[in-house]
């Protein structure tokens, strides 16, 4: 097979970054076989370059410095795994505007700036996905995008956060004290930098913002997601639960009627019959509602080095497959011969 190469920048060697790094070296073939190019990673963005890291990587290809990934014009992807939003918005805007398709997991950025994002990488005719930004290995953003397209959703809810699920499951499972179960999640690679961000709501209110705006096709800001995290939930709510026969989850929600859009992130009291109720450890689970469709619903690990590795290194094989990457290649691929 004549196959050519490609190459990729990666900004993050953490949890996220590692899996990739992993996922590509460990399906170079397979890879390379779905999409006809062999996928080599040219520099890899880190804030220390001597801390050890998950997986092998050779110096030279570490930086510090994101420009030597932005100015490469070989580097024809960048995929985004450091976290972060405002520095993160201008170097991913940088990367559009530079012609390299952008591949991210970072909720927080496609949360408050997916617009903006969406309209660089338009004008630029790059790709932007960001499926692992919304529960992790579960397909859930391609899905509502293309394979539900032509329906009307009018409901999207369930639990999108690996962390307080892993919390919360402890908790009822074992008996377990919360600020144990959060330290074992934040050791899993489960929880954000900031594990304020998960038990807090916000990464739950960040993902349901992103489920509603696509499901709804109409931007839903942030700051109207209603929200309450599982901080104020006790030993002793959970044990009150279990003897009623129900089971505490954080459930999130985004409702469409009429005109109005409602999306609201809160711990809610499931009978434990309820197929969310069984949902336990990282997984999350996620329910959509549509005319024609009915329900559906979509499970699996929303949190983990390996799970989002998955939807990350799909992204890109969507990007490596699409027109409009096989749209540039003539010319660029004669400028830098
Ligand atoms: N962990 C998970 O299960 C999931 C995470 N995500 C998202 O993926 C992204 C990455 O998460 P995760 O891998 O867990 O995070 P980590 O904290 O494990 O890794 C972040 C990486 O980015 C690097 N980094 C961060 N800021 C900078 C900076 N300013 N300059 C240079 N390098 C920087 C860090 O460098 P260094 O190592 O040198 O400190 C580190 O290698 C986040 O947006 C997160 O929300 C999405 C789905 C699931
Ligand atoms: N911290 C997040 C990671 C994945 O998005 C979570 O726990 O769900």
């Amino acid at each position: 097979m004549n196959r050519k190469v490609v190459k990729v920048g990666l900004l993050g060697l953490g949890t996220v970054g590692s899996g990739v790094v992993k996922m590509l070296r460990q399906n170079v073939e397979e890879l390379a076989q779905k999409c006809g190019y062999e996928v080599e990673i040219q520099r890899v963005l880190v804030r220390d370059l001597e801390k050890m890291r998950a997986v092998d990587v050779e110096r030279h290809m570490l930086t510090r410095d994101v420009q030597d990934i932005l100015e490469d014009p070989e580097v024809r992807i960048v995929i985004e795994v450091m976290g972060g939003e405002e520095q993160t918005k201008e170097i991913v805007l940088q990367a559009l505007q530079a012609g390299k398709h952008v591949i991210t997991a970072n909720k927080d950025l496609v949360a408050l700036h997916g617009a903006l994002l969406h309209r660089a990488a338009d004008e630029n005719g790059v790709e932007l996905l960001y499926e692992a930004a919304v529960a992790g290995a579960i397909p859930i953003v391609r899905v509502l995008k293309q394979s539900f397209a032509a329906d009307n959703v009018r409901e999207v809810m369930g639990i999108v956060n690996g962390t307080t699920n892993y919390i919360l499951s402890k908790m009822t499972a074992e008996g377990a004290a919360y600020e144990d179960a959060l330290a074992e999640a934040q050791q899993l690679g489960y929880a954000e930098a900031d594990p304020h961000a998960d038990v807090s709501g916000l990464d739950a209110a960040r993902k349901m913002a992103i489920l509603a705006s696509i499901s709804f096709r109409q931007a839903v800001e942030l700051a109207d997601v209603k929200l309450e995290g599982i901080e104020s939930v006790t030993q002793q709510d959970v044990e009150r639960a279990k003897a009623g026969g129900q089971v505490i989850k954080l459930i999130g929600r985004a409702r469409r009627e009429g005109s109005a859009i409602e999306v609201s992130v809160a711990p809610m009291w499931l009978e434990a019959a309820h197929p969310l109720a069984k949902v336990g450890d990282c997984f999350n689970a996620v329910y959509v509602y549509a005319d024609a469709l009915g329900e559906a619903m979509l499970y699996g690990r929303g949190a983990g080095e390996m799970p989002t590795a998955s939807a990350v290194v799909g992204d890109l094989l969507a990007v490596l497959r699409g027109r409009k990457f096989a749209a540039a290649q003539p010319q660029q691929m004669a400028r830098w011969a």
